[in-house]
């Protein structure tokens, strides 16, 4: 199980993360309580062994202003989140990383993973960073498969039934392992890690 923790702020945040063992950490590098410069995302993500896939998390930025926030701060993936549409993610390719496409899952979405270029694909509640639940019936007739993540409301109490039931590659949380809005907790942190792959 593959396991992203999103929206570290600071550098006992990503030390947490790496020693819980985490796949991927995320940095929020656009408009959000938990927004971190390009400046500190770049030394927050210095610290992070090769292992450990790094994520600068945009939303409602143009490609062009993506890929300077991904160079300025370091990066090694980029993860778009909402109406990108596929030429974002040519314009994206660029940098030669990984994208992630971040989307709600209606009807209309396409669920195959990479059909945008993407090299993973992240299904997550309307509202990206909310901790909102979404109903999993939506997956019913509409599973992607290979690379695709859970998100939106997970959190240590609730993401073994929720991968139970949708069977993702991989999980992704930000809101269920804070105190307060963009204050992580170590301990959920780990708790989380260890439920995701329990
Ligand atoms: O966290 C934010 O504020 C944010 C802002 C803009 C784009 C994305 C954002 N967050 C993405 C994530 O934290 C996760 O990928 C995902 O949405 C899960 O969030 P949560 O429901 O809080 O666990």
């Amino acid at each position: 199980m593959y396991v992203k923790l999103c929206g570290l702020r600071t550098a006992a945040d990503v030390a947490t993360a790496v020693d819980a063992g985490a796949d991927a950490i995320g940095v929020v590098l656009t408009a959000s309580p938990r927004q971190v410069s390009p400046e500190t995302a770049r030394a927050l993500v210095r610290e992070v062994p090769s292992d450990v896939l790094t994520v600068g998390v945009v939303l409602g930025v143009p490609a062009d202003e993506v890929v300077r926030l991904a160079r300025e701060s370091g990066v090694g993936a980029v993860q778009l989140h909402g109406a990108y549409p596929e030429s974002a993610f040519r314009e994206v390719a660029v940098l030669g990383v990984p994208l992630i496409r971040a989307v709600g899952l209606t009807p209309e979405t396409d669920v195959r993973v990479g059909a945008f270029g993407e090299d993973m694909l992240l299904l997550d509640s309307p509202v990206a960073g909310s901790g909102h639940r979404w109903d999993l019936s939506a997956l019913d007739g509409a599973r992607p498969e290979g690379k695709w993540l859970l998100a939106g409301g997970l959190g240590p109490d609730n993401v073994a039934e929720a991968v139970a039931r949708a069977r993702p590659w991989g999980v992704d949380v930000s809101s269920g392992i804070e105190s307060s809005r963009g204050v992580k907790d170590h301990g959920l942190m780990r708790a989380f890690v260890a439920a995701a792959r329990g």
